[in-house]
């Protein structure tokens, strides 16, 4: 038999899937391990924890799945985009990786739009400086901790950070390096204007492949802990969204994906470099050689939900202890049970700041509308639908550059809630869909090593091959016109409290 694994470095758990040929899951494993917030606005994780976590579930997936060795034929690696991983000359971690959802680069920002105007950015880079991308991080490390910049050899993203852990290779690929800020989007390949201009030194970045490109193979040690041979090729992988697409089977113009993970994710595949001349959503390139998509971004989707539940929840994980089920499981069922709207309670999910629209590092999040008659089954459901109404904007957005489809797939953790897939149906005002194999960045990736490996002929083909729809949830006609209305107040309410997030950060 030919297997393929496919490994998802996501904030919340590192999750690692092998599959047969056919997309079918024969083993899976996940660990999960902390998020550090050190200041407010903050976030950092440690990469030793990834690498941990991916050398466990590695070695339990070959276990209980019995495969031989050599049976396992590639590895695709997919990750929590932009997050900075600095490695000294022993290849050791330097410090804790600054991650996605960080907003602590507000000033290297305007440093970057003072070195180089924002068209500039946008021409090269299809997007404008942004303070959670790997750019911005780098100047904050120089500026704020020399030393450590000094020691710097080596800059790498999470999951590259992980192909070199099973590889010794330093090197990414064209979906996860565009959300540096330092590659030549359009051209796929780095820009040296860009380093110039930044005086960032090209040697401390690895060597750019295709997602699908074989980029080496597995080190002895770790072939040795693992169960894997040292034969078993690593592809380029992809970011996590870029991954996800493959998994969704969003590979063609006119797809689409929505994904409620740590953060929540709108995107539309593109066989053009399509940009958002106002910056509010990401282009970057797609996993599919030779084309490129576009995503809007909430930074706290599922990030709410979890903080909500772990900070005033404890009942609810408690009788989930009891009854032996998934505490979101109980979750999903109270929130059924209260109407759209949350009887007039909005939430704004602005924990870390937000991307999409307002690209705005200061914002926080709010319950809008609180009255005596709310219970915490309001909160957790106005939770979910202050994420749906931001998810919603980024669907909007992408409505106004004319990408408009029939049909959204759903995944990550949140992507499994059937209350949750309606809410979007219902905001988003089409048919929200679901695929058989639940693992969206996991699969994509392992289909990016069966095309590295030469078990199939190129992605699309494989994704029309293994990829099939499970369910479908169709938009409620009964509270589209309500959700309108409320999502209106949402967008209103930023507006209202723009000025006061500014006066609050600089508190
Ligand atoms: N059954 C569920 N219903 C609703 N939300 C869920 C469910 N399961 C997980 N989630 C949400 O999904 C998040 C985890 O999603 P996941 O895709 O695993 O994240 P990541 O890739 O960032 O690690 C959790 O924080 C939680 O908010
Ligand atoms: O920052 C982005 C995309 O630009 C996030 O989507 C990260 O890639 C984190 O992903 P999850 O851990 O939420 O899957």
């Amino acid at each position: 038999m030919e297997y393929l694994i496919g490994i998802d470095v996501g904030t919340s758990a590192t999750k690692t899937v092998l599959f047969d040929k056919k997309g079918n899951i024969i083993a899976s494993a996940s660990r999960e391990y902390p998020l550090y917030q050190p200041h407010n606005g903050w976030a950092e994780q440690k990469p030793e924890d990834w690498r941990d976590a991916v050398i466990a579930t590695v070695e339990e997936v070959v276990k209980k799945s019995g495969a031989g060795k050599d049976e396992v034929k590639g590895i695709g690696i997919s990750g929590q985009m932009h997050g900075l991983v600095m490695l000294d000359e022993a290849g050791n971690v330097i410090r804790p990786s600054i991650i996605w959802c960080d907003q602590r680069t507000g000033e290297e920002v305007e440093e970057m739009l003072e070195i180089m105007p924002r068209e500039r950015w946008i021409e090269i880079t299809a997007n404008p400086p942004l303070t959670g991308w790997t750019a911005a991080k780098i100047l904050w490390v120089r500026n704020h901790e020399p030393e450590n910049y000094e020691r710097c050899r080596h800059i790498l993203l999470p999951k590259d950070y992980i192909r070199y852990i099973l590889t010794g290779v330093f090197a990414t690929e064209v979906s996860d390096a565009s959300g540096m800020q330092l590659l030549d989007v359009p051209n796929r390949c780095w820009s040296d204007e860009v380093l110039e201009k930044l005086n960032i030194d090209k040697s401390l970045l690895g060597k750019v492949y295709e997602s699908c490109e074989v980029t080496g193979t597995i080190l002895p040690d770790i072939a040795e802990k693992t169960g894997l041979s040292t034969e078993t090729k690593v592809v380029g992988g992809a970011g996590d969204n870029a991954a996800a697409a493959v998994g969704t089977g969003v590979v063609k113009d006119g797809t689409a994906f929505t994904t409620i993970g740590t953060s929540g994710v709108v995107f539309a595949h593109s066989s053009q470099v399509t940009i958002d001349p106002k910056g509010r959503v990401h282009t970057c390139c797609a996993a599919v050689p030779g084309t490129w998509h576009v995503m809007g971004v909430t930074q706290a989707a599922g990030l709410s939900l979890k903080w909500f539940k772990d900070n005033f929840c404890q009942d609810y994980v408690e009788e989930a202890v009891r009854q032996d089920v998934d505490v979101y499981d109980l979750i999903n069922r109270d929130i059924a049970n209260i109407p759209a709207g949350s009887d007039k309670l909005i939430y704004l999910p602005y924990l870390m700041g937000e991307r999409t629209p307002h690209l705005d590092p200061d914002c926080r999040g709010v319950f809008f509308g609180l009255s005596a008659i709310h219970t915490k089954a309001h909160m957790l459901r106005a939770v979910m639908e202050g994420v749906s109404y931001s998810l919603s904007d980024c669907n909007d957005i992408l409505k106004e550059m004319g990408i408009d489809v029939d049909c959204m797939m759903a995944c990550g953790g949140g992507g499994k809630s059937p209350v949750w897939r309606q809410m979007l149906a219902d905001l988003y005002d089409c048919s929200v869909n679901t695929v058989r194999q639940t693992e969206g960045p996991a699969l994509g990736v392992a289909i990016l090593a069966g095309v590295g490996c030469g078990i199939y002929e190129s992605v699309e083909e494989a994704c029309d091959e293994l990829i099939s729809e499970a369910q479908s949830t169709g938009a409620d006609s009964s509270v589209v016109g309500k959700y309108k209305a409320y999502h209106e107040l949402y967008k209103a309410l930023y507006g209202n409290l723009k000025n006061s997030y500014k006066k609050l950060a600089a508190l």
